[in-house]
């Protein structure tokens, strides 16, 4: 981890806005992060944080389960902040009573202050705030008060301000909480005393410092797929290291059209870092034949990624460290202690058991959005800091269930069209990420009097943020008629073409 001057630290109970938690907090200008809630009072209080936050989680104290802190966290004199299941737990294991509410508090509720609240100081007693919860504290630990009731909740806040412990039923970090910015401002600067200077100047400086302190002399191989998050970490690795550093691209046959020059032609001319194509794609497509599950397919080629790189590394010379562009979304996605895994991302989940890299991650803890912030700030240019996401396992993962050159065609060639028409119609910059799939079904049509019984392809066009949740981008109807018209005459094999109008959550962006 950096060592940012200040740092909050979130206690991840697995709730759904946690990742905002953090997020508001750096939008403050104070670095933070989210760790395991298993995380122990010893390696804390190492971290040297001004506050803790423990956020909401799914689970209810009281069950046989429920995940709890180590209790030596509420002796290191830091101040602590606990947000709904993070409330809850606080009262539980510091001796006060949580119990199921008759009714269920969920969505807009109004809490009435007390006048002593340090959270809302300077604001009305009256506060509109967002709620989900059907627990509820019904007994103070010993040394609280009481700072905020709403009709459903008796303790709506409450804190101990000697031992500056605070906390809150409701949900300070979403935006239904008129004033949860402010609220979670005076935990911040009155509370714990921050003063609020990171920004992501600082957040580039104190990041080349530890990638030095991590790296020492020694040699870092930057898995650099021309994307703007390894772009990011290949020039911050080259900051802090210069010529230590080799970044490598892996053609693994999985690529869109035209990428794997337009990458190397970029790199080639525009840094003064040291970059090796390496074409993998027998290897990668020889492993994945036959294989229809997605898991196993993603597990399959976060694997191969990694073997390639210590093989062609090998023949370098000695690298002890894999530099990537991991994002917390990836991490998030690929499960922790508390998150379910989504799909397993081929640099988190897919990394195999044995791999003898040590691991650079410097962007571990951020989403897209500050990713390209951090890319502007070190002067990337603009289309690879704006370039729509591409993931690791490429179309691998849109072509659903086993993946066969002809079906790569299919996709590579669509995914080709959808580009350029989309370019054209002056989208690209509005969508955050759009492709085409290759579901694994066909359908009869007619083409020239004639019977056929072809492929359909389905386009993906979403925007968003920071691809946590996600939106079908509302494309003109007479672009995405061009577009079908397009892939279906130029298209070998495609009969028919739909268009893909889930948001993420409840689907998620790629098919796979
Ligand atoms: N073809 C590739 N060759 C080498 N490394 C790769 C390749 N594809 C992905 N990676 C590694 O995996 C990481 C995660 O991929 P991911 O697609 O999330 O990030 P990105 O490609 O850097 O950015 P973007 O999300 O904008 O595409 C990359 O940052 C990079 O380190
Ligand atoms: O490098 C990557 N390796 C992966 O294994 C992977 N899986 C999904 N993605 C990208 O992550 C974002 C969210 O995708 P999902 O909504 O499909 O989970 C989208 O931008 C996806 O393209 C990946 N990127
Ligand atoms: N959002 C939460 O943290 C919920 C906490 C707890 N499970 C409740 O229902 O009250
Ligand atoms: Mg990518």
């Amino acid at each position: 981890m950096n060592k940012p001057e200040e740092l909050i630290l979130v206690l991840d109970f697995g709730g759904q806005y946690n990742q905002l938690i953090a997020r508001r907090i750096r939008d403050l200008g104070v670095y933070c992060e989210l760790v395991s809630y298993k995380t122990s009072a010893e390696k804390i209080a190492a971290m040297n944080p001004r506050g803790i936050i423990f956020s909401g989680g799914p689970a209810s104290v009281y069950s046989e389960h429920a995940p709890l802190v180590d209790e030596g966290i509420y002796e290191l004199g830091i101040p602590i902040l606990g947000i709904c299941y993070g409330m809850q737990m606080m009262a539980h294991q510091l001796k006060g009573r949580v119990e199921r509410a008759d009714k269920r508090e969920y969505g807009k509720a109004v809490v009435e202050f007390a006048p002593h609240s340090q959270l809302t100081q300077g604001m009305d007693s009256q506060q509109q705030v967002w709620m989900s919860h059907s627990d509820r504290v019904t007994e103070l630990p010993e040394g609280f008060i009481i700072d905020a009731r709403s009709e459903h909740a008796p303790v709506a806040a409450m804190s101990d301000p000697k031992r500056k412990f605070y906390a809150v039923q409701f949900h300070p970090e979403v935006q239904h909480t008129a004033n949860g910015h402010e609220m979670l401002k005076n935990f911040l600067f009155n509370i714990c005393g921050c003063k609020g200077n990171w920004t992501m100047g600082t957040f580039i400086e104190d990041t080349i410092q530890e990638i030095r302190r991590q790296v020492g002399d020694r040699k870092v191989l930057c898995a650099l797929s021309g994307g703007v998050d390894s772009s990011v970490v290949a020039v911050l690795v080259h900051k802090a290291i210069g010529e230590q550093l080799t970044c490598m691209f892996i053609d693994h046959g999985l690529l869109r059209k035209g990428e794997a020059e337009s990458v190397m032609e970029t790199f080639a001319g525009k840094f003064d870092m040291n970059v090796i194509k390496i074409d993998a794609s027998e290897r990668f497509l020889s492993k994945l034949r036959g294989v229809e599950d997605p898991e196993q397919k993603r597990k399959i080629i976060g694997n191969e990624f990694v073997y390639c790189f210590q093989e062609e590394s090998a023949k370098l010379g000695q690298f002890d460290f894999l530099a990537q562009g991991t994002l917390y979304t990836d991490i998030i996605e690929s499960g922790t202690d508390t998150a379910q895994t989504i799909k397993s991302h081929h640099n988190v989940g897919g990394l195999p058991e044995d791999i003898q890299f040590e691991l650079v991650e410097p962007l571990k803890a951020l989403f897209k959005d500050e990713v390209r912030k951090v890319g502007e700030e070190l002067g990337l240019p603009h289309e690879i800091v704006w370039r729509q996401p591409f993931p690791g396992p490429g179309l691998a993962i849109r072509v659903i269930g086993e993946v066969t050159e002809d079906k790569l065609k299919i996709v590579r060639e669509s995914d080709a069209i959808l580009r350029e028409e989309i370019a054209k119609a002056g989208l690209d910059r509005e969508i955050w990420q759009y492709f085409t799939t290759l579901p694994n079904m066909k359908s009869v049509g007619v083409m020239g009097d004639e019977r056929t019984y072809s492929y359909t392809v389905g386009i993906r066009a979403v925007t968003s943020i920071d691809g946590m949740t996600a939106d079908w981008a509302r494309i003109p109807w007479d672009v995405l008629e061009r577009i079908s018209i397009r892939i279906v005459n130029e298209v070998d094999n495609v009969n028919r073409v739909v268009y893909d109008i889930t948001s993420k959550p409840p689907a998620t962006i790629e098919w796979e």
